[in-house]
């Protein structure tokens, strides 16, 4: 059992986009993969360095390039997308976080995250306005924490606790507990992109299931629409630069 977790790179200044970091990241995430390929082919391996919704798809690329690609062991890492909406919709509902989930669906970068809110659990709803609130909040989380940081870096903290949570769960799920969800973002067929965040259920070999996206309200609908050409540039750019 084995399992890589890739955080190395640059992180934003105030004023970048996560595309910002491609030029240098693309290639840090490049050579990991290649030694991973190299010295831990059967790994599972998480992919944190931004722009995640670009270095996943080149991650896939390498390891094809080395004949161990296995899309159920590459994930990209979306957990803290989950953590902030938790902890925000927690909030606004007056609960404990610990006993709120929300599925977070799309990528990992601005309007190509997308809360799923109609699906919080416990069942919720919420006014129109809480709805543009908690998303935008969710959405810009990052951006909140870069311009606090003000040139610091980034969310360093608070994305140690998600990693943790999610190589957690992984490594149970590879173990063989049974019945762990999360969400991330992965090689996908939920939509017509080739990668896609939403719910998986994890098992003894990395991914066992990618879970149905279920129904969304018209608002999600939406903004899934929205978010489909980002996020195919940001993956095809992935692709393009993988190829080279
Ligand atoms: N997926 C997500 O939700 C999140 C992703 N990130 C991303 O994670 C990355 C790291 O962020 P931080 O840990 O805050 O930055 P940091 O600057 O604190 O740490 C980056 C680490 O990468 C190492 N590094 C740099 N180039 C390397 C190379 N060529 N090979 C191996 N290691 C190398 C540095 O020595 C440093 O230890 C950034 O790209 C950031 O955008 C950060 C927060 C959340
Ligand atoms: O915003 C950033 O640059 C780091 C990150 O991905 C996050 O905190 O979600």
């Amino acid at each position: 059992m084995e399992l890589v977790i890739i955080p190395a790179g640059v992180p934003r200044k105030p004023g970048m986009t996560r595309d910002d970091l491609f030029n240098i990241n693309a290639g840090i995430v490049r050579t990991l993969c290649e030694g991973v390929a190299k010295c831990c082919p059967k790994a599972v391996v998480h992919v944190i360095s931004n722009p995640v919704n670009s270095t996943v798809p080149i991650a896939a690329e390498v390891f094809k390039k080395a004949g161990t690609y296995d899309p159920r062991r590459l994930m990209g890492v979306t957990t803290l997308d989950v953590v902030r909406a938790n902890t925000f919709v927690a909030e606004v509902l007056g609960l404990d976080p610990a006993i709120v989930k929300v599925p977070v669906i799309g990528g990992h970068a601005g309007i190509t995250i997308l809360p799923i809110l109609s699906q919080v659990t416990p069942p919720s709803s919420f006014t129109k306005d809480e709805v543009e609130y908690l998303t935008n909040r969710i959405q810009n989380g990052g951006t909140e924490v870069v311009e606090a940081k003000a040139g610091a870096g980034s969310a360093t903290l608070s994305m140690a606790f998600a990693a943790a949570k999610f190589a957690d769960a992984t490594l149970r799920a590879l173990k063989g507990e049974a019945g762990i969800v999360e969400c991330a973002f992965v090689a996908s067929q939920v939509t017509e992109l080739p990668f896609f965040a939403s719910k998986v259920l994890l098992g003894r070999n990395g991914i066992d299931e990618i879970l149905p996206l279920g129904p969304l309200n018209e608002y999600e609908r939406e903004g899934l629409i929205k978010l489909k050409g980002e996020l195919k540039a940001s993956i095809d750019k992935g692709l393009a630069f993988a190829a080279k």
